[in-house]
């Protein structure tokens, strides 16, 4: 189903279905997702733990791996498939048309080289540069998200970098080969707060530069919604609602929505409470008829516990998945 109006999205994820099949069942940890992205937009990716947020972004990058597989539904690159492509086309597209930003730097960066080394490798991969030409690269990238003395720091490993700083050094990665697309998975999440800022800025700064889009993982919905261009909403493997950020944020349709933005400190503030939803994410190996979220739903009723909501428009951008979906001005 389309719901977004991009034109030619950059990326179109339709209908995505990512299970794992474990001993103790089959978990459906991403069950008919649909979105889309279109050039130089940022879209957040919200809820809370276990939604799927991750597998989705796993799944777009061709890294699921057994007891994973992906079980259906298409993942459109300038409209080529990739749930159908084969490795090497996906190598291809990891590193050079997608990139990833992981929350832990590590992950992503090898103790044992140089971050120099690692940058040039990179551009040796991905571009014809020559020595001099991908070195200078690397010092105007390193420059670019604020490490100063560029060219010395190359020369050092991951682990003489404080924690921003491998994140900065990660995002300079990121963005080498040029990428169209960059996956951010809680990029922020294991920083201390004034840097977490300060790296949110230079992302959304050098994606605007660089022209590139990205899928901003998070289950802070503050952090997205500073960031985003679009929200979409996760529960259970499930988009629950989806829309322009301001939209969302300010009128959500979804009572998960609100329940989310009643749970920001600062939004919360203004309301005269802090909310946390009731009650916990169900087991998705084991999921109750209807809706997904009746248990926890301060609106749910009788129709909610027989028959599955499905995504339809909503006020203004939004789309939700919801039978009884809040009116712009009801709170609750
Ligand atoms: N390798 C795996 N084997 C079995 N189940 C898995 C595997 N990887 C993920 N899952 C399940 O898929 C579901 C979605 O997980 P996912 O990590 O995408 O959630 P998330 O929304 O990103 O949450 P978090 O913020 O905790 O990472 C979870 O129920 C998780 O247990």
């Amino acid at each position: 189903m389309m719901t977004n109006d991009t034109q030619n999205p950059l990326l179109a994820v339709r209908d995505l279905r990512t299970y794992f099949h474990t001993f103790s069942g089959t978990v459906k940890a991403v069950n008919g997702v649909s979105f889309e992205i279109g050039e130089g937009e940022v879209m957040g990716l919200v809820g809370e733990s276990g939604g799927g947020k991750s597998v989705v972004g796993f799944s777009v990058l061709g890294l699921i791996d057994e007891p994973g597989k992906i079980e259906g539904g298409e993942i459109l690159l300038d409209g080529q498939d990739l749930v159908t492509a084969g490795e090497d086309r996906l190598r291809e597209v990891r590193g050079r048309e997608i990139s990833m930003v992981f929350q832990d730097p590590m992950t992503s960066l090898n103790p044992l080289h140089t971050v120099g080394r690692q940058m040039d490798e990179v551009l040796r991969l991905h571009t014809k540069l020559d020595a001099d030409a991908r070195h200078q690269a690397c010092v105007e990238m390193l420059e670019s998200v604020g490490i100063s003395q560029a060219a010395e720091r190359l020369k050092a490993f991951p682990h003489q970098f404080s924690g921003g700083m491998r994140q900065r050094v990660v995002i300079a990665i990121a963005l080498l080969a040029r990428p169209r697309l960059i996956i951010a998975d809680e990029p922020t999440t294991a920083l201390d707060v004034t840097i977490q800022s300060q790296i949110l800025k230079l992302m959304r700064q050098q994606i605007a530069d660089k022209g590139a889009s990205m899928i901003l993982i998070t289950h802070d919905l503050a952090v997205v919604s500073e960031m985003a261009d679009h929200i979409t909403v996760l529960y259970c493997g499930n988009v629950v609602e989806r829309g322009k950020t301001r939209d969302l944020i300010e009128t959500p349709s979804h009572p998960y929505t609100r329940g989310l933005i009643d749970s920001i400190p600062d939004t919360a503030h203004r309301h005269d409470r802090l909310m946390q939803i009731p009650g916990s994410v169900p087991d998705i190996r084991n999921l109750p008829k209807g809706c997904n979220f009746r248990d926890r739903c301060p609106r749910a009723q009788a129709l909610c516990a027989q028959q599955e909501p499905v995504l339809t428009k909503q006020h203004a951008t939004l789309w939700a998945a919801c039978h009884y979906p809040l009116k712009p001005g009801e709170t609750a």
